[in-house]
């Protein structure tokens, strides 16, 4: 039953890779490392009809890989490089132990120890992980209780066979520990397959959380990402009576830039310009791209003159001059702060959108503040004479 389990969660595990391999790693390596212990049960199964020695040794080595694997897949999960050499010299150390004791000097009970003790590393390798990389929720420290016992189990069993010889650890012989042993490596297996991939569905609910409420192409938030983001920052300031300043950035002349540079190049201009944006704010703020060459940017606690100079600093970081590697760039930004605690969103996006109109018919490459009847409204500075220059 166990095997045939295995089975199963192998072709569920791969299924998952297939289709968020990018975004959950690990879970090939865990799909092919249950593939290999299934082919072990298999290969265990078969040792009436294949030679017993070829059947056992094939069953060790079937074992060693899987475990190793699925440490490859913890790993890669939690961003770690791949120990292959911790993985290959492991499984050379076991095979070539495992077959010393059953070929050339044929002891079970150094045989046992040497398989314990080896599956032991990769066992405790991934508690290690867990405990140094391992989030704070329910999904890794089941995972990570998990992967302790087994560690214990498995160091038990090794320490056991050391110490009171093999037949207290044979599995085909009816004696409760070897009993208990059977019953927990079978349940274990299941499990600890279970709880990763309870992680990774864990993983994968904030992965799409996350393309819900950002944009694909630059990584800042998008629409429904803003408008929680605004939600959020209105209902901290309305409280405090602070101000919240919104900015429309529009590039100037955008669509020479697909036509010249071609389609690819416009996708690194417009994430560059993201990227510069971000930079130039605080973590506080929140910045969005509302589909096109449109960015939104919400500047919490912030009056009009503040916005402005974020703007010169997002002005001051666009691509241009001579050896930059992408093509020169400008931007017209239209900045609004709230009128008045009535003033809904929508209300608020139409003044800036206002202000951005009249910054791009003044001529582009220029910044213009919606006039707000509210006392802390500066004179809309403008930046220095717009050029035309194509972006
Ligand atoms: N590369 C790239 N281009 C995009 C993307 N989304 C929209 N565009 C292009 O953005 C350009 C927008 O053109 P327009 O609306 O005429 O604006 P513009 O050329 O920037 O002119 P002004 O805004 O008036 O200065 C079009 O050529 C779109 O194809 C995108 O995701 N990637």
């Amino acid at each position: 039953m166990t095997t045939l389990m295995s089975g199963a969660m192998s072709i569920v595990m791969y299924s998952c890779h297939n289709s968020f391999g990018d975004e959950v790693k690990g879970l090939g390596r865990w799909a092919l490392g249950l593939l290999c212990v299934v082919g072990a049960a298999v290969a265990f199964m078969l040792r009436d009809t294949l030679p017993p020695k070829v059947a056992l040794m094939a069953t060790n080595a079937l074992l060693f890989w899987g475990i190793g694997l699925s440490m490859i897949g913890t790993q890669e999960f939690f961003g770690q490089p791949p120990s292959w050499r911790l993985f290959h010299g492991t499984w050379l150390a076991g095979v070539l132990g495992v077959g010393w004791w059953l070929l050339v000097a044929p002891d079970f009970m150094a045989r046992v120890a040497t398989f314990s003790f080896l599956a032991f590393v990769f066992y405790a390798a991934q508690v290690r992980l867990v405990l140094r990389h391992g989030a704070r929720h329910f999904s890794t420290r089941f995972f990570g209780a998990l992967l302790t016992l087994q560690s214990a189990v498995v160091l038990s069993r090794g320490c056991l066979a050391l110490l009171s010889g093999g037949a207290s650890v044979d599995v085909l012989l009816d004696s409760g520990v070897a009993n208990l042993y059977l019953a927990m490596a079978n349940f274990m297996a299941l499990m600890l397959t279970v709880a990763f991939m309870t992680m990774a569905t864990r993983r994968l609910q904030t992965v799409l959380e996350s393309r819900s409420t950002h944009d694909p192409l630059t990584g800042v938030l998008n629409r429904r990402g803003f408008a929680r983001a605004y939600e959020r920052q209105r209902a901290l300031l309305r409280r405090s009576g602070r101000p919240l300043t919104l900015m429309i950035i529009d590039l100037d002349h955008f669509k020479l830039v697909n036509d010249k540079h071609g389609h690819l190049m416009g996708d690194r201009v417009l994430i560059h310009v993201a990227r510069a944006i971000a930079q130039a704010l605080r973590e506080i703020d929140a910045v969005a791209r509302f589909g096109g060459e449109e960015f939104v940017v919400l500047l919490s606690d912030a009056e009009p003159p503040s916005a402005v100079q974020a703007a010169e600093r997002i002005r001051a970081a666009l691509p241009g001059g001579p050896g930059h590697r992408l093509p020169a760039c400008t931007v017209s930004i239209g900045i609004a702060s709230h009128a008045s605690d009535e003033e809904s969103l929508d209300g608020l996006l139409a003044r800036a959108d206002a202000a951005l109109y009249r910054a791009k018919a003044n001529g582009r490459d220029r910044v213009e503040v919606s006039e707000t009847p509210a006392p802390a409204t500066a004179p809309a500075p403008a930046s220095a004479a717009g050029s035309d220059n194509p972006c």
